[in-house]
């Protein structure tokens, strides 16, 4: 080496540790991988409001790679706080992560109505950590082995929450047995089917004899059948002389009366009785998806129960939140079915509700685009029937619901543990150790409202339902398997959601 080589050696060798120092620094800011926006794989997570099995409860969850590995009271917590890292939400409220069981995410087909990416992130963004897809809304529906792998695939990649998939119970398969079993055995949790047109023409309507096939297959593999139960009757048909003003929401709301819902469920109960101990369909379960009707519909429901049918239901925050009375003429943002109805009824959902008739929540996420929801026109009649809301049903049950005394614990069974039970999922839906560490923070006491400001990621918000409203509860953290998915509008690049299929 000649002279000016070696006075140079020095200055190289601070140039590589210059480098090596920024790199190893900065690496270890950086997230381990894109999944999350925490790059520690075992952490403790406290909280003066964790809600458990066992009660509320201040201290602290420890996470280890995707799972709870020990809860710790208060009290005895500092000892144990041996952690790569704690992080402390005070006075936040630690809930097992949301699981909606009844979402239409439109992926393949209709990714312009939401889509796996767009929905996924507003579920990750209202603390939901997992999501049973629909079979219709997107195109094909999901009623075959095949179209199922249409789905996985369409969601590989694309997912930021856990997805899970109901499979399609229609006429052309529920005589099929083999047919209803490659589907099965492809990953659906249970089937869904419909008593009245779905509104997407590959999704025909099944009727009690479909739905006792289907529930005879089910019945081997211990899944359950979810039903849209309205059978439509000539009272509630629209007389199309021009009568009725069809931006008028009492015309919508006569068009769909009780008395469908009532007429569908009576039905059901002839089949669900084959779901008994002892019957020939035992293993199988009925479950009654949004229910709006809570007159004489919880009626045949409650005896059900009591008869020992193996049956649940559930209904939705929009029939929680909203009546009849308050919905404007041509706001067809809140057209649904089974519609919404007067406040009488809406009072007697929550007791319901509170009283466990009603078993959990479910959003039935249906956006479209908003040209279907003919805003400028407000035709009731013509508009599509289905709530834009998967991002808010935190903050709706709970501001709604804390006026009638619901609890978090409440709040945890409606929309996390009973719902991780009907879809099979043993490893979600409770802060508990062994579980996946899917969880939600969210802050009940902070006030925000719904309006272009806030960083929504609705897909299209002039369709929401919820827009222009005030609601409690923000959620601060959304985590998926121990991924912190979702952070104060920040969400972790990579869409590291898992598809979740029957084994
Ligand atoms: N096809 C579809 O999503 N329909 C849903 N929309 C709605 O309001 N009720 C439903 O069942
Ligand atoms: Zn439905
Ligand atoms: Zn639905």
């Amino acid at each position: 080496m000649d002279p000016v080589q070696w006075r140079l050696l020095p200055l190289l060798v601070l140039l590589a540790s210059f480098i090596f120092y920024f790199y190893v620094h900065n690496s270890s800011k950086l997230p381990h991988t894109d999944c999350s926006l925490l790059r520690h794989s075992h952490y403790f997570l406290t909280s003066k409001r964790i809600v458990t099995r066992q009660g509320i409860i201040s201290g602290a969850v420890e996470v280890k790679n995707g799972y709870i590995v020990a809860i710790i009271k208060g009290e005895d917590f500092h000892e144990n706080s041996k952690a790569d890292q704690i992080l402390d939400y005070k006075e936040a409220v630690l809930m097992p992560g949301l699981i909606d069981v009844h979402a239409h995410l439109d992926d393949p087909g209709r990714t312009d109505w939401e889509g796996f990416p767009s929905g996924t992130k507003a579920a990750a963004a209202g603390g939901v950590t997992t999501l049973i897809d629909m079979p219709l809304n997107s195109f094909p529906s999901t009623v075959s082995a095949q179209t199922l792998r249409l789905k996985i695939e369409a969601a590989a990649n694309n997912i930021y929450v856990d997805v899970g998939f109901w499979g399609g119970l229609v006429p052309e398969n529920a005589f099929n047995r083999s047919s209803l079993e490659a589907l099965l055995n492809a990953g659906a949790l249970g089937l869904k089917s419909f008593m009245c047109p779905s509104g997407i023409n590959d999704f025909p309507m099944t009727n009690a004899s479909h739905i006792k096939e289907g529930l005879a297959v089910l019945a081997k593999y211990r899944r359950p059948l979810l039903v849209h139960a309205e059978i439509q009757q000539d009272s509630g048909i629209y007389s199309e002389d021009g009568a009725d003003n069809p931006r008028s929401y009492s015309t919508y709301l006569k068009t769909r009366p009780p008395s469908w819902e009532e007429a569908a469920i009576s039905e059901l109960l002839t089949v669900s009785k084959d779901t008994r101990t002892g019957a020939s369909a035992e293993g199988a379960h009925l479950h009654i998806v949004h229910l709006s009707d809570a007159g004489s519909s919880l009626q045949l429901l409650r005896s059900a129960k009591n008869d020992g049918d193996s049956v649940t239901v559930e209904t939705c925050p929009h029939y929680l939140a909203f009546s009849a009375e308050e919905i404007q003429d041509g706001d067809t943002r809140f057209k649904c079915a089974p519609p919404i109805r007067d406040v009488a009824n809406k009072e007697m959902l929550w007791k319901a509700l509170l009283d466990g008739d009603i078993d959990m929540l479910s959003s039935d996420h249906s956006p479209t685009v908003p040209e279907l929801k003919l805003l400028s026109e407000g035709d009731f009649l013509r508009a599509w029937g289905g709530i834009s809301s998967l991002q808010f049903i935190l903050p709706v049950t709970w501001s709604y619901g804390r006026n009638y005394g619901a609890t978090f614990e409440q709040l945890a069974m409606w929309w996390s543990e009973r719902p991780a039970k009907l879809a099979g999922q043993e490893l979600k839906g409770a802060i508990a150790v062994g579980k996946h560490a899917d969880i939600a923070i969210w802050e009940p006491s902070v006030e925000f409202e719904i309006n272009d400001d806030l960083p929504v990621y609705v897909k299209h918000p002039s369709i929401s339902a919820y827009f222009g409203s005030k609601l409690s509860g923000k959620v601060l953290a959304t985590f998926v398997r121990g991924n912190l998915v979702y952070k104060e509008g920040k969400h972790a690049p990579a869409a590291c959601g898992a598809p979740i299929l029957a084994r």
